[in-house]
C-alpha cells in the first residue's frame, strides 16, 4: 500500500483525482465497525513503533530534536491518543439515547455520530509528527477519509509521516501530500467536509476563509501569547523548575509554552535567580554544549526571535540569563529578560522561541487586567498556593486551557479538551473531543405512536387553543 507523494510544482497542483477517489470511498470507510476501526488504529500504533528510530533520526536532521523528546512529545503523544481511542471507541460510536419530553410522548430519539466525510489536516513544523498523526487518529476513529499536508519546514519528518501512513492505509482512505503554501492553497480549493488546521492565527484566517467557500467545518488549533501568573504565595523553586522545562523544551517552539511571566513584585528577584539556576540544571553551565537542547527550525525564525530580543534590549530591557545567538548553529540560548517595555515586539508578538520576559505586578487585578486586554491565549498558567487567587484568576480570565502549579502538561491528558478560544483557536481536539470534531452529531427522532403535537394542528378550535395555552404555560 502506498500513499501519494506529490512534488509541489504548479503542474501537479491539482489534487482533484485524489479527492474524488476519497469521496467515492467515504461511505465504505464510514461503515467500518468499532472493531474494524480499532484494528486500523492498532496497525497505526505498530507502524509508529516500527518507524520510531527513523523518526528520531528525521527530527534530529530537521532541527536537532533530542531523541528523548521525540519519544515523549511525538511518539508517546501519538501512541497515547491511539490507545485512548481504542479503549473508548465502542462507547463513542454507540448511538446516544436521549430522554423524551412530555409533549413528544409516543416517540424515541437518539444521536448518532456520523463521519464528516472527506477531511483535510494541515499541520505545522514544531511537533511535525504528533500534530499530523494525532488528528489522523481522531479522524480515523470517527470513520473519515483524510488527506494530510505536513509542514514544508521539516522535510525529513514529512517523509516518515508519508511512510507511516502509507504502511497502514490505502490512499483512498488516508494520503499524505507534501508541499508548501501553494500545495496547501490548492488543497484548500477543494470541497473538503472538514478542515483541521494547526498553525498560526494569521494562516488560520486564510484557512477559515477558504473553508467558507464550501461551508466546510473547521477546527483551528492556533497560537498566541500564553501568560504565566506567579503570585506572592507561589512555591518559587518549583515554579522556576517547571516554567524552565515548559519554556525551553523544543527551544521554546511550542504553542502552549509559557510566553511571558507576570510575577508579584515581592517575588521577582527570587524567581529571576531560580530560573537561571533551573536553566543550568536542565542544560548545564553552557547550554550550547548540551545535546538535550533543540535548535531553532530555520534562520528566519532565529532572526525573528533574536530581533525581538534586540529590540527589547534597545528599549531598556535587562538580559538576566542567556542572550547568546549562534547563526550557523541556529542556536539561541535559553534567555530570561526583565524590564521589558510592554509596547515592544517581544510583548506584542507570539515569541515562539527560547526567550522568557519577566514582568512584575503589585496587585493580582493588574495581572488579570493585562490578560483581559490581550487576545484570549491558548493557555494561561498560574502558580499559587492561595485558593481564592486560583478561583479568581480562572473566573476573571479567558483562555483555551489552564494549568495550576504547572504548565504545558494539560496537553497530555486524554480526557481534557485541547484547543484555543477565538484568536487562539476554534474547536477542540484530543480523545472524545477529537472524535467529536471529526463527527456530525446527527439526531434521529422516531415516531412510535401518534404524537401529542398532532392534537394541536389546524383548525385551531377554542379547545385546541386552550391546550396550546396549557403547553405554553406548563410544559
Ligand atoms: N494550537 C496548537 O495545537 C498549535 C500547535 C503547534 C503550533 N501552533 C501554532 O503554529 C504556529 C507555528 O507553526 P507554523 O509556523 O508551521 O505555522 P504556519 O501557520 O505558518 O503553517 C502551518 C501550516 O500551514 C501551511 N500554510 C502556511 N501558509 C499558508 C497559507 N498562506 N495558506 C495555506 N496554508 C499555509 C504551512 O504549509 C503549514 O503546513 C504558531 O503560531 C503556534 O502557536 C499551534
Amino acid at each position: 500500500m502506498t500513499s501519494i507523494m506529490t512534488a509541489p510544482t504548479s503542474d501537479t497542483l491539482s489534487f482533484s483525482p485524489l479527492f474524488q477517489q476519497q469521496q467515492a470511498h467515504q461511505y465504505k470507510v464510514a461503515r467500518a465497525t468499532a472493531k474494524e476501526r480499532s484494528r486500523k488504529l492498532r496497525l497505526l500504533e505498530k507502524a509508529v513503533l516500527r518507524y520510531r528510530p527513523e523518526l528520531q533520526e528525521a527530527l534530529w536532521a530537521d532541527f536537532r530534536k533530542p531523541k528523548a523528546e521525540v519519544d515523549l512529545t511525538e511518539v508517546y503523544a501519538v501512541l497515547s491518543e491511539i490507545r485512548h481511542a481504542r479503549k473508548n471507541l465502542k462507547r463513542w460510536m454507540k448511538a446516544e439515547r436521549v430522554p423524551t419530553p412530555l409533549p413528544l410522548l409516543g416517540s424515541r430519539s437518539w444521536i448518532v455520530r456520523e463521519p464528516k466525510g472527506v477531511c483535510l489536516i494541515i499541520s505545522p513544523w514544531n511537533f511535525p509528527f504528533q500534530l499530523a498523526i494525532g488528528p489522523l487518529v481522531s479522524a480515523i476513529a470517527a470513520g473519515n477519509t483524510v488527506v494530510i499536508k505536513p509542514s514544508e519546514h521539516t522535510p525529513a519528518t514529512s517523509a516518515v509521516i508519508r511512510k507511516v501512513v502509507g504502511a497502514v492505509f490505502p490512499e483512498e482512505e488516508a494520503a499524505v501530500v507534501e508541499g508548501g503554501v501553494e500545495t496547501a492553497t490548492a488543497l484548500l480549493s477543494l470541497p473538503f467536509n472538514h478542515i483541521f488546521f494547526t498553525g498560526s492565527p494569521g494562516v488560520g484566517k486564510v484557512v477559515m476563509k477558504a473553508a467558507a467557500r464550501h461551508l466546510a467545518s473547521v477546527t483551528l488549533e492556533l497560537g498566541g501569547k500564553s501568560p504565566v501568573i506567579v503570585d506572592e504565595t507561589a512555591d518559587i523553586q518549583l515554579a522556576a523548575k517547571r516554567i524552565a522545562w515548559g519554556k525551553f523544551l523544543n527551544s521554546g517552539q511550542i504553542c502552549i509554552a509559557p510566553d511571558y511571566v507576570l510575577v508579584h513584585e515581592s517575588r521577582a528577584a527570587e524567581l529571576e535567580s531560580a530560573l537561571t539556576e533551573a536553566i543550568a540544571q536542565l542544560y548545564g553551565a553552557e547550554p550550547s554544549a548540551s545535546a538535550d537542547l533543540g535548535r531553532m527550525v530555520n534562520h528566519s525564525h532565529l532572526q525573528r526571535v533574536a530581533g525581538y530580543l534586540e529590540d527589547a534590549r534597545q528599549r531598556g530591557a535587562r538580559i538576566v540569563a542567556g542572550g547568546k545567538v549562534d547563526e550557523e548553529q541556529k542556536y539561541m540560548a535559553p534567555t530570561i529578560v526583565c524590564g521589558v517595555d510592554r509596547a515592544s515586539a517581544l510583548m506584542q508578538e507570539e515569541i515562539f522561541g527560547p526567550v522568557l520576559p519577566l514582568l512584575t505586578f503589585a496587585r493580582l487585578e493588574e495581572a488579570i487586567g493585562w490578560v483581559q486586554q490581550g487576545e484570549k491565549p491558548l493557555a494561561l498558567y498560574l502558580y499559587s498556593r492561595d485558593k481564592k487567587n486560583i478561583r479568581e484568576v480562572v473566573r476573571e480570565t479567558r483562555a483555551g486551557g489552564t494549568c495550576v502549579n504547572n504548565n504545558d502538561v494539560h496537553f497530555m491528558h486524554p480526557e481534557l479538551p485541547f484547543g484555543g478560544s477565538n484568536n487562539s483557536g476554534i474547536g477542540k481536539s484530543h480523545g472524545w473531543y477529537g472524535f467529536e470534531a471529526f463527527s456530525n452529531a446527527r439526531p434521529v427522532y422516531q415516531q412510535l405512536l401518534p404524537g401529542a403535537l398532532e392534537l394541536l394542528s389546524p383548525p385551531y378550535t377554542s379547545w385546541k387553543q386552550r391546550l396550546i395555552d396549557l403547553t405554553v404555560r406548563w410544559l
